[in-house]
């Protein structure tokens, strides 16, 4: 079985969260093909140890880059710890991703009780 693509991304007041998260489902996901939005990737390269490809920041069109590899059949789920209480520059990007989870029905976490569901039921199906 090839190991699941995961995109992760988390809104600056979630990326403790989103770090905890990783650190938690560590073995699993070190076992996963890994992209994230930049400083995302980066915190979770540096704070949880996993190896994981980071694509631009969110707001200079990482969600972009990952709607577009999604769209492209490279993403199997998503991450996404988005702050509801903090408007975004880049409001109109994290609505595209977050579409194109829902034209190609990819499962998509926008908060932590769903990633977590979300994540054990792709631990379990490894
Ligand atoms: O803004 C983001 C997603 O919309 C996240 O981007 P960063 O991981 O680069 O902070």
């Amino acid at each position: 079985m090839t190991p699941p693509r995961i995109a992760l991304i988390a809104h600056d007041r979630k990326k403790d969260d989103m770090v905890a998260l990783a650190r938690e489902f560590r073995d699993f996901l070190a076992g996963c093909r890994l992209c994230a939005t930049g400083t995302t990737g980066s915190r979770l390269q540096r704070e949880a140890g996993l190896p994981v490809e980071a694509l631009m920041s969110g707001p200079l069109g990482g969600d972009l880059q990952i709607g577009a590899r999604l769209a492209e059949g490279g993403v199997d789920a998503v991450i996404f710890l988005r702050d509801p209480m903090t408007p975004q520059p880049h409001e109109p990007d994290i609505n595209a991703l977050v579409r194109a989870c829902d034209v190609h029905d990819i499962p998509c976490a926008t908060n932590l009780a769903s990633a977590r569901l979300l994540l054990r039921q792709l631990q379990r199906q490894g």
